[in-house]
């Protein structure tokens, strides 16, 4: 029987946020932020099972403060990150000892509170039909590409996605795609990236634009913001 996993990165420091603590601990309505978006996985019947990657020193207090004091019984193991979000994720990868080839792996920051139900089943399907998806939004604003200070392009807007999470793959794949990142000393700022240069095609699923990754201060008004509008 196939399984499906979810891989939580919450490894970072949070730097632009500034906010002199993790930010995935920062409080949305009485919750941390990491809460919101594990409850999303919890309750989501076709996950099997969630892996959390958290920085090594925060493993006791993640795991007593925010998996026990929630309830998240799906929650398998809480893994130390590594220096990049690419290397927390691959030592998330390498945790899931059980994982087979064909299972599926959902990778979801976890500064993203704002993932649906929806999001995350049809990011699930797009990886069991084609091997491996990223959830993403059209870009509204006309995009610049300038060097110095000077533009140097103006692609054409159609073509331009803001990539979010999850992204979701065939377990095989974006393990493959991990090792030959790591063996290449390859970086990217995204999962689905190190998927693509293996050449695989990667499929869009359509994001939301509410599903914000809390980033720097302003991140958290809008933050408030969703909450109170899905309260009234
Ligand atoms: N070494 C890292 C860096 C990031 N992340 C996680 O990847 C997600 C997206 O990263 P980002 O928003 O860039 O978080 P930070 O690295 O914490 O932010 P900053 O770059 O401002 O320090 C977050 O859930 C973050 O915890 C991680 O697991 N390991
Ligand atoms: C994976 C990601 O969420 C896609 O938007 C993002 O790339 C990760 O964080 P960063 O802000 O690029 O470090």
């Amino acid at each position: 029987m196939k399984k499906i996993y979810a891989l939580i990165p919450a490894a970072g420091m949070g730097k632009r946020m500034g906010a002199g603590q993790n930010k995935q601990y920062l409080q949305l309505a009485g919750r941390p932020i990491l809460a919101h978006t594990l409850e999303v996985f919890q309750e989501a019947p076709f996950i099997d099972g969630i892996y959390l990657i958290t920085p090594e020193s925060e493993i006791p207090f993640c795991r007593s403060e925010v998996v026990e004091r929630y309830g998240f019984s799906k929650v398998r193991a809480v893994v130390p990150g590594g220096a990049e979000r690419q290397h927390s994720v691959y030592n998330g990868l390498r945790a899931i000892e059980a994982a087979g080839p064909d299972d599926l792996v959902l990778i979801h920051d976890g500064v993203r509170p704002f993932v649906t139900q929806a999001i995350l089943k049809a990011a699930a399907d797009a990886a069991e039909s084609f091997g491996g998806c990223v959830v993403a939004v059209p870009v509204k604003d006309t995009v610049k590409v300038a060097r110095d200070g000077i533009v140097t392009a103006t692609p054409p807007r159609e073509d331009l996605w803001l990539a979010q999470t999850p992204q979701a793959f065939r377990y095989s794949m974006i393990r493959a795609a991990h090792d030959a990142a790591a063996a290449q000393g390859f970086l990217g700022t995204d999962d689905a990236s190190l998927f693509e240069r293996q050449g695989w095609p990667l499929h869009l699923v359509s994001g939301d634009y509410r599903n914000i990754k809390i980033t720097t201060p302003e991140d958290m008004i809008l933050a408030e913001a969703f909450l109170n509008h899905a309260q009234h």
